[in-house]
Formats: C-alpha cells, sequence, structure tokens
C-alpha cells in the first residue's frame, strides 16, 4: 500500500502549480496530496484546519517577496518542514536554511528526483533535530557534539593511531570579533550565528569528521587521514571558504540582518608537529592565535587603506 504525503503548496503561478503537481504524480511507493494556495492568509487557513506533512513556498508570490516571505510563514508554521522555492540564487537559498527552512530548491533545477528527494530530507531533517536534542553528547545549542563527545573521539582515534600509526589532525576554529556582535544585536542573535555556523560546518563536513563545538565560540574538528601540513593547510583554506561571509539572521523586532562573520582557524597534526592529544589541542589552539592576530592585522590594514 502507499504511504500518504499531505503538501501544502504556496505558489500564485498556475503554471508552476500546474507542473509541481506533475512532477509528484503516480509514485510507486508515495501518494503525494498537494493542496496549493497564492496568498499567506490561505496558507495560514489551511494549516489551521490540517497540518500538513511538509510546505513547499516559493519566496516570491504577488503579496510578499524573498525571505520576507519565509518569515511570514514560519510565524504559523514551527514545527513543519519547509522547502523554499528560489529562482536562480544558491545565496538565498542558503540564507533560507539560517532562517529556519529545512531546504530549498532551485526553480528551473527542479526534477521529480531532485523534488521527492529534497521532500523525504526536508522531513528526516527536521526529526534528527527534535531527536539530537534529546541526546547528553550534544550541544543543545547548535546540536553538534559536545566536550564530552570530542574527549571520548579524541581517546578513540589516539587509540587507532598507536595502534596503528594512523594520523589524523585536528582545527580549532574561533569566530573572529564575536563578542561585538553579542553586544550590539543582543545575545538572541548571537546564538543564532553559532548555530548557523555549526550549521555551515555540518553541511561542508566528511562524513568520517568529528564536528563539536568545544564552548563559547570555539569549535573543534577531528580530522582522520591529514597527515602532512600541505593537507592541512588546504583544508583550513577550504573550511574558511565555506565559513566565511555574510551570515543572514533575524533581529528581535523581526528585521533581517545580514552580519559578516569571519573565522580564525589553528590546526596540528597528531605524530607530525605534535606527540600527545594534550599537545595536539595546546598547537592548535597556538596557531589559532596566530591566525587570529593575521586577521586582525589584515583588518587594521584594511582600515588605513579605505
Ligand atoms: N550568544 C552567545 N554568546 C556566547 C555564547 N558562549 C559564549 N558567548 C560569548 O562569546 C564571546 C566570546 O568572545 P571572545 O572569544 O572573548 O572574543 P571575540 O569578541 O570573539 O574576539 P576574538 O576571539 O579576539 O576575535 C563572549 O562575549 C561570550 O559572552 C553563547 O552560547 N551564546
Amino acid at each position: 500500500m502507499r504511504s500518504e504525503l499531505t503538501i501544502y503548496l504556496l505558489e500564485d503561478n498556475s503554471d508552476d502549480v500546474y507542473l509541481f503537481k506533475q512532477l509528484l504524480e503516480n509514485d510507486k511507493a508515495i501518494n503525494y496530496s498537494t493542496l496549493e494556495t497564492d496568498s499567506l492568509a490561505g496558507l495560514n487557513k489551511l494549516i489551521s484546519a490540517i497540518v500538513p506533512d511538509i510546505l513547499v513556498i516559493d519566496l516570491n508570490i504577488s503579496e510578499s517577496v524573498g525571505l520576507e516571505t519565509l518569515i511570514e510563514v514560519r510565524k504559523f508554521s514551527l514545527d513543519i518542514p519547509i522547502i523554499v522555492l528560489t529562482g536562480n540564487d544558491d545565496e538565498i537559498g542558503i540564507q533560507a536554511i539560517q532562517l529556519g527552512a529545512q531546504d530549498y530548491l532551485i526553480k528551473s533545477e527542479i526534477n521529480a528526483s531532485t523534488l521527492k528527494r529534497a521532500i523525504q530530507f526536508a522531513r528526516e531533517r527536521l526529526i534528527l533535530y527534535s531527536a539530537l536534542g534529546q541526546l547528553a553528547t550534544r550541544d543543545k545549542l547548535t546540536m553538534l557534539h559536545n566536550r564530552a563527545a570530542f574527549d571520548e573521539k579524541l581517546e578513540a582515534i589516539e587509540s587507532d593511531f598507536l595502534r596503528y600509526e594512523i594520523n589524523y589532525s585536528i582545527l580549532l576554529l574561533d569566530i573572529n570579533n564575536f563578542k561585538p556582535i553579542n553586544d550590539t544585536y543582543g545575545h538572541l542573535v548571537g546564538d543564532k550565528i553559532l548555530q548557523h555556523l555549526a550549521h555551515r560546518l555540518q553541511m561542508f563536513n566528511r562524513a568520517n569528521d568529528f564536528v563539536g563545538r568545544f564552548g563559547g565560540d570555539e569549535f573543534i574538528l577531528i580530522v582522520p587521514k591529514v597527515d602532512n601540513d600541505e593537507k592541512l593547510q588546504s583544508l583550513i583554506l577550504n573550511k574558511k571558504k565555506v565559513l566565511n561571509g555574510q551570515y543572514a539572521v533575524q533581529s528581535i523586532s523581526g528585521q533581517i540582518l545580514n552580519i559578516p562573520i569571519s573565522v580564525a582557524i589553528g590546526g596540528a597534526i597528531r605524530g607530525v608537529n605534535a606527540f600527545s592529544p594534550k599537545e595536539l589541542i595546546s598547537i592548535a589552539d597556538l596557531n589559532m592565535y596566530k591566525d587570529k592576530e593575521i586577521n586582525a592585522q589584515l583588518e587594521n590594514n584594511n582600515k588605513f587603506t579605505d
């Protein structure tokens, strides 16, 4: 027997509604039942009657444009997974996830398989996040592994190193100038930045890497098999590429803020430049602070050249 899945679609373009429904027709495993509406009030009314399994919303409808649409929808649909449809822009999609959507799809790239996969992924993601919140080894704010989980993982990977000589590295990351963000926008905005950064770390992470929150605005990664400095430096550069940039956050008054974030990262390799787990952490920490100094210096120079 096919399972049932109810989708509410917020879309004011009738051609797109038609296409959307076509893509979900005649699935062997799931019977998708889609109800469409072209307004926020209409969507609110549908949800008040029956809560759907998933919401798919076009960010640009006649009464509301861009991320504002998502923010309005989130006001009356907190526990429902949301997929947003965007024009041609990954950046808006990523910002939508930061503002609480579970996934996004670029309209021109939608086909039956990407759509069905996004629906499944968005549902699983919401369930997983609720479940993770219950675990003692998770940091409650970011859902990353916490310090206790880090200690356990380090012990395990160290014992592999001693037995099989498999090198591993750790990276320590710290947000540059995080305190002024808390001071300027408030702690809640600071919390959201920490959550978004954690999310980016998770998204661009290899399956075997360990990602944890070390405390405050510090994060830690354990990366197996990175065994020379060249690999380590290239890893650090890649992490900076995905972590540095604008973070979209909703302020307490509901305004969307775009806050520039950069991180300092320090790494160390067990067996190459660190000869115990303790030394590994302290060298990574030292390198992180060196990186912070370089960042501060660069910022200073930029101020003078601006
Ligand atoms: N919002 C929020 N803030 C936190 C949390 N944990 C720690 N902080 C704040 O994070 C800030 C960390 O600041 P520091 O690491 O001292 O300094 P910084 O401003 O990042 O400056 P540099 O590290 O030198 O770049 C402090 O203001 C803490 O209050 C948290 O869970 N939520």
